[in-house]
């Protein structure tokens, strides 16, 4: 479950943001649709962990996020978010299957086999032990949405997940975020400017920038 309350958030040099309360329960999707600026991805950040905010709360399963710090709000975070960013956050000199491990030796997990079965669900069997570096865009975003949910989250974070992707790559990568966080039982939140998004998730609102 992730809620978000009267968070006030401000850069230096802009006005405050808006950014509306946001209440949604395992299973739940909701797409954040806005103009590049709008800030976006700052919401994103701050649902996530990744940015603190002026004021107001973001709620986990009932753990206040920015109540946490340091180590603590890492472990918290690697455990129960999983982000998946605009360009893949994979790391080249690695393989697949190694930055998948990676992703599961910084969250505290030792169960290795869920390593096999999210590439398998995510079509990327065939590509374990290939470099990152000889991925297609689209292989290597499902590499990083199966990163994203190695760890079993409870909450999914995608921001503008289909930017660089072609119409069926995109539809490939929105069903695969949707059906993964409908098992996990998982919130999801995806954060565009991507219109073709719209097609898939109902539940939605615009964000508007500064004030
Ligand atoms: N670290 C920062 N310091 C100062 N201003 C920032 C910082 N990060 C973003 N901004 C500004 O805040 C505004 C919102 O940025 P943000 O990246 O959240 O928007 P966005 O909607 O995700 O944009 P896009 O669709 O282009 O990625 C922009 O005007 C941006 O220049």
């Amino acid at each position: 479950m992730l809620i978000c309350k009267s968070i006030r958030f401000k850069y230096d040099n802009l006005p405050e943001f808006i950014i509306p309360d946001i209440s949604l329960k395992g299973g739940e999707e909701l797409l954040i649709l806005g103009r590049s600026g709008s800030g976006k991805t700052t919401i994103l950040n701050i649902l996530g962990g990744l940015l603190k905010p002026l004021g107001g709360e973001v709620l986990i399963n009932g753990t206040s996020l920015y109540a946490l710090t340091g180590n603590v709000l890492d472990k918290f975070r690697g455990k129960n978010i999983g982000i998946v960013f605009q360009k893949p956050h994979i790391i080249s000199a690695l393989s697949v299957v190694e930055n998948l491990r990676l992703a599961h030796f910084f969250a505290g997990s030792d169960n290795l086999k869920l390593v096999d079965t999210y590439l398998a669900e995510l079509g990327i069997t065939d590509k374990k032990n290939a470099s990152v570096h000889t991925l297609s865009e689209g292989e290597a975003q499902r590499v990083s949405i199966a990163r994203a949910l190695v760890n079993g989250p409870k909450v999914i974070l995608a921001d503008e997940p289909t930017a660089s992707l072609d119409d069926e790559n995109a539809q490939t990568v929105i069903q695969l975020l949707q059906s993964q966080a409908k098992k996990l039982n998982a919130v999801l939140v995806i954060v565009t400017h991507d219109q073709r998004v719209k097609a898939h998730i109902s539940n939605r609102i615009t964000v508007g920038g500064p004030l």
